[in-house]
Parts: structure tokens; sequence; C-alpha cells
């Protein structure tokens, strides 16, 4: 008795068609989830109705298609097919073609949006891109009250550089597999980053959008738009300590050298569940490259 045409247009419990179509519609025309969601809290929806209208896991359940929730129709699950980077992996790949290197998945996340990649960096890459940044890293040190010598910077103690995009062969040949990896324009790459950590450095949890609420902002994204998205790459491996942590979800992507986490954000919002930071490392130092991409052109 039950057909597909039916269940497309059922009605999950506790909400109201003028609502599904009202979702339908937002959907249809690009809104993406975490504005869908933020608008139904603002409108009084609880959570676990917003939720269940969007086809979004309930906080702390398994995302789709783990859950067994499904999509309602209309409802774009993947909410970053366009607007922001994603990798080519709607056929469930082991790995993926970035034009010069086979790349591997090895981890997938839908919300918050992270991809652990393997084997995107070779070792030679990897020592190469050390090897330029060293002599240029800067200290970010302040200078301690206490002692008249130099304290770490409470919430990032790492030391960091920028290489111009594209400034030798080895950045220029690791942006362009970047961009054909993540569907994203090259132009719209900031420069490479690369930081440096010693024993018990660490970057506290932040997102890497610019906080729409900062007096500063503006002008920051006069310059490419709002970034979108992060590839953070490890260029060595920490004997203990200094992962990739998202806090919202628990998760920790340990460094190893080569790979590389990608995340991505459709908005400014702590609703996309970015929030980040590398804990400190406790043996060893760690290396990474971050390449931050923007909505447009970064010039
Ligand atoms: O050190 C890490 O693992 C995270 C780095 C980070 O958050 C960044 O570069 O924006
Ligand atoms: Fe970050």
């Amino acid at each position: 008795m039950s057909t597909s045409t039916q269940d497309e247009f059922a009605i999950p419990p506790g909400l109201t068609p003028e609502l599904m179509q009202w979702v339908r519609t937002q959907s249809a025309a690009g809104v993406p989830l975490p504005a869908l969601l933020q608008s139904m809290r603002t409108a009084g929806w609880a959570e676990h109705l917003a939720r269940r209208a969007l086809a979004l896991p309930e906080v702390g359940e398994l995302p789709y298609p783990f859950a067994a929730a499904k999509p309602q129709a209309g409802v774009q699950v993947q909410a970053h097919a366009s607007g922001v980077p994603e990798p080519q992996l709607q056929s469930d790949p082991c790995s993926v073609d970035a034009g010069d290197r086979e790349v591997h998945v090895l981890l997938s996340m839908r919300n918050p949006r992270v991809v652990v990649f393997g084997n995107l960096l070779s070792d030679e890459e990897c020592e190469a891109i050390i090897a330029a940044a060293r002599p240029r890293m800067q200290r970010s040190l302040t200078v301690d009250n206490q002692s008249g010598g130099e304290a770490v910077n409470d919430d990032r103690t790492s030391n960091g550089m920028f290489f111009q995009r594209g400034e030798n062969e080895v950045i220029a040949r690791v942006e362009k597999r970047i961009a054909r990896l993540l569907n994203w324009p090259l132009e719209n790459g900031e420069g490479l980053q690369v930081l440096h950590y010693r024993p018990g450095a660490e970057y506290k949890p932040h997102y890497d959008y610019f906080s729409p609420n900062e007096p500063g902002t503006p002008t920051i994204l006069k310059r490419g738009g709002q970034r979108v998205g992060t590839l953070v790459m490890y260029l060595n491996e920490p004997a203990r300590g200094g992962a990739t942590i998202f806090p919202d979800v628990a998760l920790q992507v340990v460094p190893r050298r080569g790979n590389a986490v990608f995340f991505s954000y459709s908005q400014p919002d702590p609703a996309t569940r970015t929030l980040h930071g590398g804990t400190p490392v406790l043996e060893g130092e760690k290396w990474i490259a971050t390449k931050w991409l923007r909505e447009r052109e970064f010039k």
C-alpha cells in the first residue's frame, strides 16, 4: 500500500506540512542546513523537532547514513555540494585521483564535514616544506612580566610562517594537488602556513572562519571573502600528543607524516561544529602546513 511517493511527502511526527514545505523550498533554494537549523531554533522549534525536519541526527546520535533517520524529500543532506570545497567521494572510493597522486580516504564524517586523507604528501615533499620554512619561522612568544624573559602565548604556542602561493616548485605542485582533491580553485587558497610546535605547545580550540562580530572582519573579508574550508597537512610525527581535535564530536586525528585532515564550514557559525584545536605536544615536535580556502580569489 505504501508507495515511495507517499513516503516522500510523509510528515514526520510533531511537524507540520507547512514547515516541511518551507524546509523543501529553502533547501531547494540552496540555504545550507546550519542556517535552516538556526532559523528553526529562532522560530522556537525544539532542537529535536528542528533536527527531525532537516533529517539531521539527534545530538549525540550517529549521522546519516549510520542513523536510522533517512533524509526528507528535497533536503540535501550533502549540504556541501556547492559553496564549500568538497572531495569527490560520492561513490565511496578508497582513494581519490588528485592529478599527480592517489590520495587515500581514511575517514569521512558528515556533520561536521571532516575527511582524513592518507598519502597526500610524499616524505620528500614534507621534508622540502619544513626545510624551506625552518629559517623563516617567527617566534610567537610574548614577554613574561615575571621573569623578564619570553613566555609562550596562551592560545597558540607554535611558531609560524606563510609561503606565497606558488612560491617554489614543491609548494606549487602541492597547491595544484589540493585544488584538484578538494575541487576548489587554486586562486581561492591562502598562502600555505607552516606551524611548528615544540613540547608543551598547543593551539587551543577555535574556529577558522572570521567571526562576523569582530570589528576587523569586514576588512579581512575584502580579500577573498570568508574562509570555507581548512586542510591541515602533517609534515612529521610527534612521539606523543599533538593531535587535531574536534571537541563537539570528540574526534581526535593523530598526526602522521603525509596525511591531512580536511574540514569545511558553509557558515561562519558554531552550528557547523568545526571547533578544533591542536592538543599539546607531549614528546617530540610537530610540523604542519595549513591551507585555508576562501569563498573567492584570495589576492
Ligand atoms: O595543530 C593542529 O592540529 C590544528 C591547526 C589549526 O587549527 C590551524 O592551523 O588552523
Ligand atoms: Fe584552525
